[in-house]
């Protein structure tokens, strides 16, 4: 077995066609240290599934977002030179998919919903795995539940670390000689082998997670950037790839925003020291960011992210000056609608925070039901329209004339609230959403160009 493992994982845009799954195909050759291949689902698909597990539709309109799914599968099918054996495998997951889309309980059961949503990965893992071996490399299609355990949390289920290392070891590690694994990402199983999914994005997750289990030293998350930039580059052409980066940087870009990559990817990475390389699977020959545990130089600037769609609820209570056990009541309401605060800001009766609102989620349903439960301890006040721009760096808050700079470039704005972060790596603002934009671009000509 090769002394050093590398996991790669390769995302929707990656997966789309047989043309972009060649590519990546040519950088699975290029590395032989690489054993497990990670793959989304292809390009558009997860949205296609998630539409028929949300919205209450016609038998038409299923049937029609059906056929875009099956379009997109064929096309790579239609390229295969011995489509066969993959074609009868396709429709029995095709028609797994049609009766789970018909279901009639499957926009009130978050059981049905994971099954349907991970149907995009079970097929990209199969068509992938077959063009690999037409390209000449030995592949193997693995079924990422027989080891990829999680809780019960369906569409945000949390990772059983010690069992995946488990499963891993026993399961895996052996297949790895005899071909290249490629595996689902974004899904998993429970304890009682019912299928479920890391939450958006998950995908890069997965890589980590099995990086970690197997004791992989490297994983490459191949995507449609060359690299994580000083800022998403669909805002602003000035961004620029950055050839490194640090896990707490990393991490901190990711959970405010950097849709390159999943916030929880460093924590695997970070746990066990696993290098981490994000490049285009388009170009790959341009190289890419490291992520690494110390980086060559640590730059009061790194990058500026933006997340979107940020609630801010303020809540006032005049006992909040005698009882103290108030702040607790509050926080005990937020965890147990499972909801993560970003930013926080108190005073003496008033405590503001923002709670993350991605549209049509788990999170604004339990939003309503924490904001009901809320209102029965203290008055609250909600805000929406608001995004949050972060400054990603070192020592911002202590290093002089750091924060001034930031400060400065945005005085024209209005501010709703500001944070430096718990850690040394975040300064952040939460500002209307129509300015959001704005605010990344003038803060990346004062800090970047
Ligand atoms: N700081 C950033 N650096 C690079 N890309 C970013 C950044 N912030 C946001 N992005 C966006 O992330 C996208 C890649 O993520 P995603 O669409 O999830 O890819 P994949 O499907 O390969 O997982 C890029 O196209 C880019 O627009
Ligand atoms: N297919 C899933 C998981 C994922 O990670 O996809 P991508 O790598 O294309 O962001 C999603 O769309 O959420």
């Amino acid at each position: 077995m090769n002394a050093v493992l590398n996991v790669a994982k390769f995302g929707g845009t990656s997966v789309a066609t047989y043309s972009t799954i060649g590519n990546c195909a040519r950088i699975i050759a290029n590395n032989t240290n690489t054993r497990i291949v990670v793959v989304s689902a292809s390009a558009g698909v997860t949205n296609h599934l998630v539409a028929l597990a949300n919205t209450a539709l016609t038998s038409q309109q299923v049937e029609e977002i059906v056929e875009k799914i099956k379009v997109i599968e064929l096309a790579i099918v239609a390229q295969l030179k011995k489509p066969q054996e993959v074609k009868d495998k396709l429709n029995v997951l095709l028609v797994e998919l049609t009766d789970l889309a018909k279901h009639e309980e499957i926009n009130f059961r978050d059981d049905l919903k994971d099954a349907l949503v991970s149907m995009g990965e079970r097929m990209s893992s199969l068509l992938f795995a077959a063009v690999l071996r037409e390209f000449g490399i030995s592949a193997t299609n693995f079924d990422v539940r027989k080891v990829l355990r999680t809780d019960s949390t369906f569409t945000q289920a949390a990772p059983n670390l010690a069992v995946i290392r488990q499963l891993a070891q026993a399961l895996l590690l052996p297949e790895l000689y005899n071909s290249v694994i490629v595996t689902q990402g974004f899904v998993g199983a429970d304890e009682q082998g019912r299928t479920t999914t890391l939450g958006r994005g998950g995908s890069d997750f997965t890589a980590a997670l099995l990086a970690e289990a197997i004791d992989a030293q490297t994983c490459e998350i191949w995507t449609d950037v060359i690299g994580v930039y000083t800022t998403d580059p669909r805002i602003t052409d000035k961004a620029r790839p950055l050839p490194e980066l640090s896990f707490e940087e990393a991490a901190e870009m990711a959970t405010f925003g950097a849709k390159v990559l999943h916030p929880a990817t460093m924590e695997p990475a970070l746990r066990q020291n696993i290098k981490v390389f994000v490049g285009s699977s388009r170009e790959p020959e341009k190289g890419g960011t490291w992520i690494v545990r110390d980086c060559a130089h640590e730059p009061a600037y790194r990058a500026i992210t933006r997340r979107k769609d940020q609630v801010m609820v303020t809540v006032k209570t005049p006992k909040m000056m005698y009882a103290q056990g108030f702040l607790q009541s509050v926080f005990t309401i937020i965890a147990k609608h499972n909801l993560s605060v970003d930013l926080v800001t108190t005073s003496e009766i008033s405590v503001s925070f923002t709670l993350d609102n991605p549209p049509n989620s788990v999170s604004e349903k339990m939003n309503k039901e924490t904001l009901a439960e809320l209102t029965t301890i203290c008055d609250v006040t909600i805000e929406q329209g608001y995004d949050v721009v972060t400054v990603v760096g070192n020592n911002m808050h202590s290093s002089t004339g750091v924060s001034s700079k930031i400060f400065e470039a945005v005085t024209d704005f209005n501010l709703r609230m500001i944070c430096f972060g718990a850690n040394p790596h975040n300064l952040s603002f939460v500002v209307s959403n129509t300015d959001s934009e704005d605010v990344v671009k003038v803060l990346h000509k004062a800090l970047f160009e």
